[in-house]
């Protein structure tokens, strides 16, 4: 029975809560994106971070089925101004002093963010301007918002005859869930599967409609997602595997491939991985036999139009017409069959949430819904894919960020609680299974994580539990290389941070105190790819890229927000807290789940730098502070500064 009714919502409410907050969030984005936006002119959207100017097109490649990769860097070849273009974002190229509101040079979708450089997939080379000055404005993804008020309009509607009609009254919360009586049994594809992954296994094959997957960090969520996805294709089941993001549903593609399951992509060919290109849709559709017939009709009506183009009466010429309209009926049939032909045959369908609603997915239903990332989904995005299916799997944590909400009121209005939570409150351990063994961290850097955040419970492998900088391959053991947890305080140190002019958060101070240490541990022969700086502030990340320069040695070192770094690791990271102020204010690092993301990013060794005074004003860090002193080592900052 559900333990906590009182958490639950009715499928109504729901729907009439998340219109309005679509519509909000839909505004703040557009409010931000240059064109239609609030913002006319152009220097200012660049300091918005929505437009970046002076670039120049340094490289021109074919690649992905015919697409062009245009790669860019600033033209003074500098790292790139501050911006928020993300993977995947869709942007408009245009001439640097186009006016506003002018025509683009070409649309495309943005493929690689470096530093210094960004990579745009476009449909085709633009025919002109790229040899001079140019800029790129990122355009508000109005496609996912408008998927989003679609599935709601389709949840008020027809869900209750839907294939999802069994699944909608679990969901919220009027019918607890149902498992099966005996737990079942199965015989592992991954022969090492820890007994906390196989029991959570076992518990995801006894469900009847809903399960929660919780897998804390570096646990194994994705291996075990793979393991469910083969023991349920096993089963006879058709399977739809999303998540929020193509990276988290490519790296599923991936590790499916080696098992040849019977699986196809879908999702434009520009946002895929090289690697799971052929197991794209548009690559499956072409191998077809639909697709060879689609083919010849095409020859057909290529001779067909040639003899048009030569016919003098008209008669003939009607006659031609008329072959033609039949012929491009049936190649549009053919094509159509094509593609269903590729889906029905899948086991297994994987899109993003918000590609579920492709017409191709049209009455094709499901057994099962996957969600991997699903405590970084919002809600209403699940749903795109959940009406498609009568059961589901959710993997993810609500214990480290949720999705990045633009608009503040709809975050306070609960856009951001993501299924995921409310699953986990209305029903708790009912529907829930916790990965328990990590794969990533040294034992004292997870210690804290799992003592705050998940119960003590989590156990570091083996392989991992006391791993040392200084084992890894060439590297020597040093006063850098020999901490696992290291505290650099800067209180006291004359280290102020300061605003800048987006009122974002920096600290020149702990900048440099962060690059003084990367440098130590790359003295000590760690590689700098092996490290990684993150600060919860976007202007502190410019500050340390600018600081970092062009210094060849720290090339391959990654400075990024904590936000942009969940989901990865490093065998050092080094976190820059930035606060430091006379009123002790902590702003966002008072969330326990961005500090959670923040530390566990680390495989070997953790360093953080900070100004004690201020940050212990906040309980939560100042227990985190007393971790890291009683099982760390702290330095002052003035020693970084006095070396
Ligand atoms: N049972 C296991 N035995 C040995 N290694 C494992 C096991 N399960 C997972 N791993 C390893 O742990 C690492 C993390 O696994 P995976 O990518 O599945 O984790 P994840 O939980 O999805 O990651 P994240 O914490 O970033 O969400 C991988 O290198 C994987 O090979």
């Amino acid at each position: 029975m559900a333990k906590n009714r009182g958490t639950a919502m009715s499928l109504e409410s729901f729907v009439s809560t998340m219109a309005p907050l679509i519509d909000m969030e839909k505004e703040a984005e557009i409010s931000m994106s240059l064109t239609t936006g609030a913002s006319r002119n152009i220097e200012t959207a660049q300091k918005k971070g929505t437009t970046i100017l002076n670039l120049k097109c340094v490289d021109v490649q074919t690649g992905l089925m015919g697409k062009s990769l245009l790669e860019f860097q600033s033209n003074k070849g500098d790292v790139l101004p501050p911006h928020k273009f993300g993977n995947h974002d869709v942007v408009v190229l245009k001439l640097n002093k186009a006016d506003l509101g002018s025509s683009p040079l070409a649309q495309g979708v943005v493929y690689r963010l470096r530093d210094s450089s960004i990579t745009v997939v476009f449909d085709e080379v633009p025919e002109e301007g790229l040899n001079t000055s140019l800029r790129l404005e990122k355009l508000a993804n109005e496609v996912t918002y408008r998927r989003m008020k679609d599935t709601l309009v389709q949840m008020s509607k027809g869900v209750l005859r839907g294939p999802a009609s069994d699944l909608v009254p679990v969901l919220f919360g009027e019918r607890g869930p149902t498992v099966a009586k005996k737990e079942v049994e199965f015989t592992p594809f991954n022969k090492s599967l820890d007994q906390s992954q196989r029991d959570a296994i076992s518990k995801a094959l006894s469900s009847k409609d809903v399960f929660l997957l919780h897998g804390p960090p570096g646990t194994g969520k994705t291996t075990t997602v793979v393991e469910i996805i083969l023991q349920e294709v096993k089963r006879g089941s058709k399977i739809l595997a999303c998540a929020a993001s193509n990276i988290a549903v490519d790296n599923i593609v991936e590790r499916l491939v080696p098992h040849k399951v019977k699986l196809v992509r879908v999702g434009h060919p520009a946002r895929l991985l090289p690697q799971v290109l052929d197991s794209a849709l548009d690559a499956q559709v072409l191998k077809g036999d639909n697709s060879a017939l689609a083919n010849d009709i095409r020859k057909e009506m290529k001779a067909l139009n040639g003899k048009l183009l030569k016919a003098k009466d008209r008669n003939t010429r009607r006659g031609i017409q008329k072959d033609l309209r039949a012929l491009g009926k049936e190649e549009r049939k053919r094509q159509q069959l094509a593609v269903s032909d590729v889906i029905k045959n899948a086991d297994v369908i994987l899109t993003t949430l918000t590609g579920a609603l492709t017409r191709k997915l049209d009455n094709i239903t499901f057994d099962l819904v996957i969600i991997d990332e699903g405590a970084q989904a919002l809600e209403v995005a699940c749903w795109i894919a959940l009406l498609k299916g009568s059961r589901c799997i959710l993997a993810g944590d609500h214990l480290q960020l949720p999705p990045t909400i633009q608009s503040a009121e709809a975050e306070k209005k609960g856009l951001g609680i993501t299924l995921f939570e409310r699953l986990a409150d209305l029903y708790g351990d009912e529907i829930k299974s916790m990965l328990t063994v990590q794969y990533r961290m040294h034992e004292r850097i997870m210690n804290w994580s799992s003592e705050e955040l998940y119960d003590g419970k989590i156990t570091a492998h083996s392989s991992v539990a006391s791993h040392m900088v200084y084992d890894l391959e060439n590297v020597e053991k040093s006063s850098a290389t020999e901490a696992t947890l290291l505290l650099v305080d800067s209180a006291g140190c004359d280290m102020e941070e300061k605003k800048d002019e987006e009122e974002s958060t920096y600290n020149e101070g702990e900048a440099e105190v962060a690059m003084a240490h990367a440098k130590r541990l790359i003295k000590s022969g760690v590689r700098s790819c092996d490290i990684g700086i993150i600060t919860p502030y976007a202007a502190q990340v410019m500050v340390l890229r600018i600081l970092r320069g062009k210094e060849e040695k720290l090339k391959e070192m990654e400075i990024s927000t904590v936000d942009g770094f969940q989901g990865r690791e490093k065998e050092a990271i080094i976190i820059s807290m930035v606060r430091s102020n006379s009123k002790k204010e902590v702003g966002f690092l008072k969330d326990q789940r961005r500090m959670n993301v923040a530390v566990t990013r680390a495989r070997r060794q953790c360093c953080v730098v900070c100004d004690t005074e201020t940050v212990s004003s906040d309980a939560f860090l100042k227990r985190m502070i007393e971790y890291f002193e009683e099982h760390g080592e702290y330095l002052s900052a003035s020693d970084y500064t006095n070396w």
